[in-house]
């Protein structure tokens, strides 16, 4: 037996391994609940403890992915990881149990996995040395290997220890939905910018992965899952921990220094556009929900629509006109998800910011979605995170053409603000278009100016800057009415029209 291994709170090995031998029975009520409580919502016919104990671990119907031509079956085999899904129950109803798992197989799917079961175990909380029940993880290892899974993800974020526990446990490797939310984004950052703040989050999942295993309880050199290619590859191994971290330290600092550069280039941008007090709107939004499409509608900005989830990493900025005139940007925006990982929104946080700076919100929401009002709770947890939780937002309910009947007659009556779009069909864009511009700030200051007509240049601005609210050509020029920002206000200071 090896000295102690896990740090707390991990019982004591010999503990360990004691529980985890015995464990089986004693697991069916492992925080003191009834057994029986456990089929409370089931059929209580036939032996109700066999029940409690095969619905403990329950299938998700409908979760291995369906492969549909052989070249794909091919391609995956060669490339992709084979995934079991686990997710402890805690709360809620058990549909919103398995929304959370069809939402953790689209990640799984969407990061290259192959996915062939999902588990849910219904628990009051994660065990906190295995995560699912000790009894449960004999379970767990019989699906890995009846069904030749060569990963296994949780869904949520674990602890280091905990991940080991299983990993040995289940003699596979083990990763959390942090690492595999992580991946996705890795492999969708195309800019330089969103590939350096991608590497700065995995790096600092990374650095407290390694201080969580510390000194020698740390895992061994090239072991199992040690330097694993694929999803959440947890590289180094302990006797290189110590230089590993002075390495992932000195990148760190170096991401770090190189994200400060971008993030003068983006500030000066945002500054110019400040300057010419042009308004912004940012589409904000769940990941999926249809963002994108939505400024490929608005804007014809074509931009990369996938069904998939995080397509966009990259904030794409579009210029665009009122009918009268007046210029404003509208800004895709990287989509959120549910317990987005802290170190991505701290890392994102410069993209992010496009959002807290913008004058108008533009969130839209999938309302063909299992559960569009938990994504909306989702999106507004994350904007208050960034501080955009006190910019104006504009409601907008998308897919209304994929959407039931019901589910949008139950959102119109929730969010009677809200405007109900398809960016498919491009029904309901036009109101859309319209409400967002009326929503935009108008300029401070009014005025009544007499513009000669040789001052072309000036009727410009007025147009692109300000809001026009009358105009009349005369024998001298063209008599204008607008309100426009202080510094054009100051530039038409000379040609004033005083009444009286
Ligand atoms: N049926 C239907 N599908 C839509 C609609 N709008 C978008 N989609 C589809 O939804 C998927 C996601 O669309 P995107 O525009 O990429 O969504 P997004 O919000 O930008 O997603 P991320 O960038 O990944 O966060 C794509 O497959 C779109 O074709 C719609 O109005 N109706
Ligand atoms: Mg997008």
């Amino acid at each position: 037996m090896t000295p102690r291994r896990y740090p707390d709170p991990t019982p004591e090995p010999d503990d360990f391994d004691d529980l985890y031998e015995g464990a089986d029975d004693a697991d069916l009520d492992p925080d003191g609940e009834d057994p029986e409580a456990l089929v409370d919502d089931y059929d209580r016919d036939g032996l109700q403890l066999d029940l409690a104990e095969r619905l403990s671990l329950k299938r998700v119907a409908g979760m291995s992915t369906q492969v549909e031509d052989i070249s794909e079956v091919e391609y995956r085999d060669l490339q992709l990881e084979r995934v079991v899904l686990i997710s402890v129950w805690t709360g809620g109803s058990e549909q919103d149990a398995e929304n959370a798992m069809t939402e953790l197989k689209a990640l799984a799917e969407t990061a290259g996995a192959q996915v062939l079961e999902g588990l849910i175990q219904r628990r009051k909380s994660p065990d906190p040395a295995t995560y699912i029940g000790r009894g449960k993880v004999d379970e767990l290892r019989e699906v890995v290997v009846a069904t030749g899974a060569d990963t296994v993800i949780c869904d949520g974020e674990l602890q280091p220890a905990q991940l080991r526990n299983l990993e040995d446990k289940v003699k596979v490797k083990v990763i959390d939905r942090t690492a595999l939310i992580l991946d996705i984004f890795a492999q969708h950052a195309k800019s330089v910018e969103g590939k350096t703040q991608v590497e700065l989050a995995q790096l600092q999942y990374l650095r407290q992965r390694l201080r969580g295993w510390g000194g020698n309880l740390s895992r061994q050199a090239g072991g199992r899952a040690a330097g694993g290619a694929g999803i959440g590859g947890r590289g180094p191994g302990e006797t290189k921990i110590e230089t590993d971290r002075r390495r992932i330290n000195t990148r760190v600092a170096i991401l770090r220094k190189r994200m400060r550069d971008l993030d003068a280039t983006r500030e000066n941008k945002r500054a110019d556009r400040k300057r010419n007090r042009i308004p912004s709107i940012a589409i904000v939004g769940y990941t999926n929900a249809g963002k994108s499409s939505l400024l490929n509608r608005l804007t014809d900005a074509g931009v990369l629509v996938e069904d998939a989830l995080f397509a966009t990493l990259d904030p794409t900025t579009r210029r665009h006109t009122t009918p009268d005139g007046r210029v404003y940007t509208l800004t895709d925006t990287v989509g959120f998800v549910r317990h987005l990982p802290h170190d991505l929104v701290e890392s994102f946080k410069s993209t992010l910011e496009e959002s807290a700076q913008a004058n108008l919100l533009l969130h839209v929401v999938d309302g063909s979605d299992a559960d569009p009002v938990g994504q909306i709770q989702a999106v507004r947890t994350v904007l208050n995170d960034i501080d955009a939780g006190d910019v104006p937002e504009q409601l907008v309910i998308n897919k209304t053409d994929q959407a039931s009947t019901e589910a949008l007659y139950a959102l119109r009556t929730q969010f009677p603000e809200a405007i109900f779009v398809s960016a498919r069909t491009g029904q309901g864009v036009d109101q859309l278009r319209a409400v967002a511009e009326s929503r935009l700030p108008s300029p401070e200051i009014s005025v009544d100016v007499l513009i000669p007509y040789e001052r072309g240049d000036l009727m410009d601005k007025i147009h692109k800057h300000g809001q026009l609210i009358t105009l009349e050509h005369t024998g001298e020029g063209t008599r204008v009415v607008a309100r426009v920002h202080p510094e054009l206000g100051g530039e038409l200071k000379p040609f004033q029209v005083t009444t009286g």
